[in-house]
């Protein structure tokens, strides 16, 4: 087994998996750097979901190994594996699924209550990503009350209340008009380069996969390319301008 590089946070070597016979990924592999936005970019079908399934260890891929922070993942049995999920990693499904019984912001600061933190300190947490993305008066209400792109923030803020160490955004802004869509997408990848937290971007849209530091492109579950952003290069050139 090779051991995958220190500096690379999730890396993932020859990922295989099929649905019910049907190949979703063929041989991809592919590491991401601490603090990276990486954006996966291909067209419908092209096999996002199931890699970022795979890297999040919500799926264990047929054949390959995925890597986190030098520990395997792929072999951890499904206790650990769902807890490395809970602790470390965050998740923005295209469509919020928000619990219609509990209010927004206990939505938002569910991983905070299921990890145990008190429900005065998760409801703080909750409500501060909540304010940030604009949300705030709609704390006390039940989603049916709140309309798409509302609820859909609430799912954003729920995914980096715990401040995970990776984000998996699954075409986080599919579902929103371009004004919101635009928005969550500034406040999301602002938070990740905040709190210096690694995130994989799945889209189908080169203009959303243009917010990355780095986009890779999949075509029928294999990596076709991978291209650093202008955004990159712009960063890059501050920070040697400093
Ligand atoms: N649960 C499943 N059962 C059967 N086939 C599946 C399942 N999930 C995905 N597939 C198939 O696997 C392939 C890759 O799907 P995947 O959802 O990973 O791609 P994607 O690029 O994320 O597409 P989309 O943007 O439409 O979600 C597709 O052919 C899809 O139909």
């Amino acid at each position: 087994m090779v051991a995958p590089p220190d500096n690379d946070v999730i890396w993932a070597r020859s990922l295989h998996h099929a649905h019910r016979g049907s190949p979703a990924l063929a041989g991809v592999s592919l590491g991401v750097r601490e603090g990276e936005i990486l954006a996966v970019c291909g067209p419908r079908g092209s096999g996002k979901t199931t890699l970022l399934q795979c890297l999040s260890g919500q799926l264990v891929p047929q054949q390959g190994e995925v890597w986190f922070n030098s520990s395997p993942v792929h072999s951890l049995p499904p206790l650990q594996r769902e807890r490395l999920r809970h602790e470390r990693f965050g998740w923005i499904d295209p469509v919020p699924a928000l619990v219609p019984e509990l209010t927004a912001w206990e939505n938002a600061a569910l991983p905070l209550l299921l990890r145990g933190v008190s429900r005065r300190t998760a409801k703080a947490g909750a409500l501060e990503w909540m304010e940030r993305l604009d949300i705030g008066d709609a704390a006390r209400k039940r989603p049916h009350a709140l309309v798409r792109s509302e609820q859909q923030r609430v799912a954003v803020a729920r995914a980096l209340v715990g401040e995970p160490a990776v984000l998996f955004a699954d075409e986080p802004t599919a579902a929103l008009h371009s004004a919101d869509a635009a928005h969550v997408l500034r406040t999301v990848t602002a938070a990740a380069r905040s709190h210096r937290m690694t995130m994989v971007l799945a889209t189908h849209d080169p203009e959303t996969a243009a917010v990355a530091d780095r986009v890779l492109t999949i075509l029928d579950g294999r990596r076709t390319g991978s291209t650093a952003t202008p955004a990159a290069e712009g960063r890059a050139a501050c920070s040697l301008s400093v």
